[in-house]
């Protein structure tokens, strides 16, 4: 079995019967920051880069690779001496990321014993707790968990043998930030015994605070191949090798729980939950990871910047205070307004901080966000502020998210951060209501703020004062009973970006508003997808005919018709009817469709679609390009057996078909569709038109 625990460490088991001092620790740590930043050195050189003689330095090499921390290659040189390298394993490399903050904090101990002997006082810097481990000081390097290039080149040849994981776009997110010191102090996935603590009083196993559990999720069939101790290699999607884990912990969480305790509530219509239940995978395996290299992004490659990039930045600049603005939407007035007020009440500069790597489903795409930022960036004066692009997947937590992106700031070398209203908020739960109050991120923040070593700049609702034509804070506004207060929702304005509607200009900046239409014209322009549901023989694809011939009439945009029927015979016919056969046969129509409608057609889809998890799963898919209308053909069972138009209901009945749904399988029926139609005595051509009217009340359809 492979120990779990922090201590002791595999230096302390290699060492195993003698108590180890210090100075072992130290020179294990030496030789392995040695071999990791020079791996073809000779013994010679090694020795007296770390400061031990020959013979020493033989005893901890076999000390290292006693515990698989070192391993012994061959080199081709003609001297016989120096025909044996050593290069460092992913263990090693695990081992020393662990051991860096060990011996800073003895390096510390050390200097503070001698500055008060020298001089006779202490020497008056911030205890160690809040050097290092809370990184107090915003300026100094950040530890990273990546291995030198060397050791990286030589990592990557080994990391072809092993098993790999191909990580998801969220964990690649993820790893991305525990590889650059942005999810500091987490050196890989959660252990089982740190999830379990994230998850029931936000702390770690040591105590480290910690609100959001970071897990390499994966499905049971891939589990069933990893055993704990394995070493495996974690891959982009191009099979890149971006880092190899050592697995010290594989278990099987229990989602409603986490979902209670992270989100507030096992509720699926929070994203996140739904990401838990419906797309993460049933197993969790954490252990620490060995940064081999980052994650290739070709977008916007200057405005991203590591936690070390940033600090150096702020070090060069002279920035000793930096608020930080975090945000998942383009920029408003309102924002400038409150990003210019944190500023001046912290007195410090700013840097707007928004999130491009995963944000709530249906948000404005990263590429336009950008250059909205841009356009906005002009309105400030660059002495004061910056703005970098964050890799970060959001879990839109509300308040335990607040905390997390506090820390996240503090990592990479902020002293304050803002908090407005509903920070980070999911949007209605399934009743209706918010999940979160609107403060109370805030104040989940506020308890804990202290120890995080970061500063809130804490705002209440920004909204227009029309008499004095400003931004003020809703609280703050004594006369609310004779000024004309005016917002915009987040709603409300996508109704008005989705219907060609004037947007007032105390809302937003002009080139905000051109590039957001430029991005999404009104909804008559943009593509969509129909897509029918119901049972076999419920008239869907009868329908679907109807209505493709009616908007073909219409013109304006090419329509695509993917009939259940046909698209088996040519996109699926390798499918039969299982739940995942199922599953996969719905996911490929609605990539298909969201192709379509990315590209500005209209795509009518008519499949059973039985289960409502996928069918949500599609719309997600397809809303970040342009409208799904889920139309439920709300023909009964018994109709549609009546009607048998293929006799397979009587073959289903006679158990000759098997899984036929409705007879021997699940139908979920559809809770909110945007449109449920009835078929029984009513004509197909009225049908088709139930849904053209639904397009044009939608404003999918209107006069040129
Ligand atoms: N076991 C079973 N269950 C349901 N349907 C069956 C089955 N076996 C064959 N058929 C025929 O396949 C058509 C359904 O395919 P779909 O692709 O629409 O189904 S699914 O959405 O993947 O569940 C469906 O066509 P429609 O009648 O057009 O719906 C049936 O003709
Ligand atoms: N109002 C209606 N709309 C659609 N189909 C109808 C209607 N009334 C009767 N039907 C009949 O229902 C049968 C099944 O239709 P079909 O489009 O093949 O279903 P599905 O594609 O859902 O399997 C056809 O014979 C069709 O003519």
């Amino acid at each position: 079995m492979f120990i779990r625990e922090q201590t002791p460490s595999r230096v302390h088991m290699a060492m195993s019967s003698t108590k180890i001092t210090s100075e072992q620790q130290d020179q294990m740590f030496r030789l392995l920051r040695q071999v990791d930043i020079a791996p073809d050195a000779s013994q010679r050189v090694t020795a007296a880069a770390i400061g031990v003689s020959l013979g020493r330095l033989n005893a901890l090499l076999k000390q290292a690779t006693d515990a698989k921390l070192v391993k012994i290659t061959d080199r081709n040189s003609p001297d016989k001496r120096a025909r044996v390298a050593y290069a460092i394993t992913t263990r090693g490399a695990a081992e020393k990321n662990k051991l860096t903050e060990q011996f800073l904090a003895r390096k510390f101990t050390e200097y503070d014993a001698l500055h008060a002997e020298l001089t006779g006082t202490t020497s008056g810097l911030s205890p160690f707790k809040h050097r290092t481990k809370l990184m107090q000081n915003n300026l100094a390097p950040i530890p990273e968990l990546f291995v030198s290039y060397e050791s990286a080149q030589k990592l990557k040849v080994d990391a072809a043998d092993l098993t790999s994981h191909d990580l998801t776009p969220r964990q690649i997110c993820d790893l991305e930030l525990l590889m650059n010191g942005g999810f500091n102090p987490l050196k890989g996935f959660l252990t089982e015994e740190d999830y379990n603590g994230v998850l029931d009083n936000m702390r770690m196993a040591d105590g480290t605070l910690w609100p959001i559990p970071i897990n390499l999720d994966i499905s049971e069939d891939y589990a069933n191949t990893v055993e704990v101790g394995q070493d495996i290699a974690l891959r982009d999607q191009e099979g890149v090798i971006l880092a190899t884990m050592t697995v010290t912990d594989k278990w099987a969480p229990n989602k409603a729980h986490e979902a209670e305790m992270v989100f507030g509530a096992d509720d699926d219509a929070h994203p996140a939950v739904n990401y838990l239940h419906n797309q993460a995978g049933k197993i969790y395996l954490g252990g620490p990871i060995t940064g081999i290299q980052q994650p290739v992004h070709y977008d916007f490659r200057g405005k991203r910047n590591t936690p070390n990039e940033l600090r150096a930045f702020f070090r060069k600049m002279g920035w000793r205070k930096v608020v930080a603005f975090q945000t998942r939407n383009p920029l408003h007035r309102a924002h400038q307004e409150l990003t210019f007020r944190a500023a001046k009440e912290a007195q410090a500069n700013l840097l707007i901080h928004p999130v491009v790597g995963l944000t709530k489903p249906g948000d404005v795409d990263h590429f336009t966000r950008v250059r909205c930022y841009e356009a906005v960036l002009d309105q400030y004066p660059s002495s004061t502020t910056s703005m970098s692009l964050l890799n970060l997947a959001m879990r839109m937590a509300g308040p335990r998210e607040a905390v997390w992106h506090g820390l996240i700031r503090k990592n990479h070398g902020c002293t304050h951060f803002i908090v407005g209203r509903d920070h980070a908020g999911p949007g209605n739960n399934s009743a209706g209501e918010d999940f979160y109050g609107p403060y109370d991120a805030q104040d989940l923040f506020r308890e804990h703020q202290d120890e995080m070593g970061i500063e809130m700049v804490d705002f209440k609702h920004m909204v227009w004062v029309a008499e004095r034509a400003q931004y003020e804070a809703i609280d703050e506004i004594e006369d609310k009973e004779n000024v004309t207060i005016l917002n915009i929702s987040g709603t409300e304005l996508r109704r008005r970006l989705a219907e060609g509607l004037e947007i007032p200009e105390w809302f937003s900046f002009p080139e905000v508003v051109k590039e957001l239409r430029r991005t999404k014209p009104p909804r008559s322009k943009q593509g969509f997808t129909v897509f029918f549901t119901g049972f076999s023989g419920s008239g869907k694809s009868t329908i679907a005919n109807a209505l493709m011939v009616k908007l073909m009439e219409m013109g304006g945009r090419p329509v695509t018709l993917l009939d259940g029927d046909i698209v088996r015979k040519n996109l699926s016919s390798e499918l039969g009817f299982s739940k995942e056969h199922r599953d996969l046969n719905i996911r490929r129509i609605g990539y298909v469709a969201s192709e379509i409608t990315k590209n500005g057609g209209i795509a009518i889809c008519a499949p059973i679609a039985p289960y409502a998890t996928t069918r949500r799963a599609v719309r997600e898919d397809i809303e970040s390009f342009g409208a799904f209308i889920e139309v439920h053909v709300a023909t009964t069972i018994e109709e549609c057996e009546r009607r048998d138009r293929k006799g397979l209901y009587k073959l289903a009945r006679e158990g000759k078909i098997k899984e036929f749904t409705g007879i021997s399988d699940p139908y979920d029926v559809p809770k909110n569709p945007e449109l449920s139609v009835q078929t029984e005595n009513i004509d197909v051509d009225n049908c088709a038109h139930q849904v053209i009217l639904k397009l044009e009340s939608l404003g999918l359809i209107a006069a040129e």
